[in-house]
C-alpha cells in the first residue's frame, strides 16, 4: 500500500451556530490507528467528515495523503437495488477487487434488496464496498453499530489487516474497538 498519512492542527469545528470542538491536533501514519471516543453529538462524526474533505473546518488544517474511505450512517449502496448490482455499481467505479463477500457473510445475500438487509447486514456491505475501494485511509463512523459478536470480531481484524499493509484507520466510537496500538482521544479534552 503506498504511502498514507493525516495531518491535522489545531482544528476548530463548528456546527449551526455552536463551536464543538477547537485545538484539535493529530498525526498518523502507514499502519496507524487512532479511536476518537466521546458522548453522542460531541462531533465525532463531524471531525470524520472534516477529515473526509466533505465538511469545513472553522479553523486549522487538515491535510491528508492516501485515497479515503469513509464508512458512516449515510447509504453507500442503492437502497433500491439488489446488493449484488449495489456493489457491481462501485467495482466498476473503483474497479474489480476481492470484497471479501464468503468472509463478510455476504454471498447469499446477492439477490436481496439493500433496503431489505437487516443493519448488521448492511454494515456489512458497507465494509465490502470499503474493501472494494482499495483506500489507503479508513475513516469509520461507528463501525460496530448493529453488529453480532463476529461481525465485530471480523471488523476489528479487518481493521487490524488494513494497519498491517499500511493502511490508517480513523475510528469514531463511543465503544470499545480492540486493536493492538491503538491510540486514543478523547474528543471532550476539546470540547468548548
Ligand atoms: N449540518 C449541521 N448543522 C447544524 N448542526 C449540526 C450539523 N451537523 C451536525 N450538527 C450538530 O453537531 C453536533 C455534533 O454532531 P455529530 O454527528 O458530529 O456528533 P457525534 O459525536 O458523531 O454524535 P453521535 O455519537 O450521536 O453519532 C450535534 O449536536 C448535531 O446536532
Amino acid at each position: 500500500m503506498q504511502g498514507c498519512s493525516i495531518a491535522v492542527s489545531d482544528l476548530a469545528c463548528r456546527r449551526g451556530d455552536r463551536i464543538l470542538f477547537k485545538g484539535l491536533s493529530m498525526r498518523l501514519a502507514s499502519g496507524e490507528a487512532l479511536q476518537v471516543t466521546g458522548s453522542n453529538g460531541i462531533g465525532k462524526s463531524s471531525l470524520l467528515r472534516i477529515v473526509a474533505g466533505l465538511a469545513p473546518a472553522f479553523a486549522g488544517t487538515v491535510e491528508t495523503q492516501g485515497n479515503i474511505g469513509l464508512v458512516d450512517e449515510r447509504h453507500a449502496l442503492d437502497p433500491g437495488q439488489p446488493l449484488g448490482k449495489a456493489l457491481g455499481f462501485w467495482q466498476r467505479i473503483d474497479g474489480a477487487a476481492d470484497n471479501e463477500l464468503a468472509r463478510l457473510g455476504l454471498s447469499d445475500l446477492l439477490d436481496v434488496p439493500v433496503r431489505y438487509l437487516s443493519t448488521g447486514q448492511k454494515k456489512r456491505a458497507a465494509l465490502a464496498r470499503l474493501i472494494g475501494q482499495k483506500a489507503q485511509v479508513w475513516l469509520l463512523d461507528e463501525p460496530l453499530n448493529g453488529l453480532d459478536i463476529h461481525a465485530v470480531e471480523l471488523t476489528e481484524t479487518l481493521v487490524a489487516e488494513h494497519c498491517t499493509a499500511g493502511g490508517i484507520a480513523l475510528i469514531a466510537s463511543h465503544q470499545p474497538f480492540r486493536l493492538g496500538h491503538m491510540q486514543a482521544m478523547a474528543l471532550a479534552d476539546y470540547a468548548l
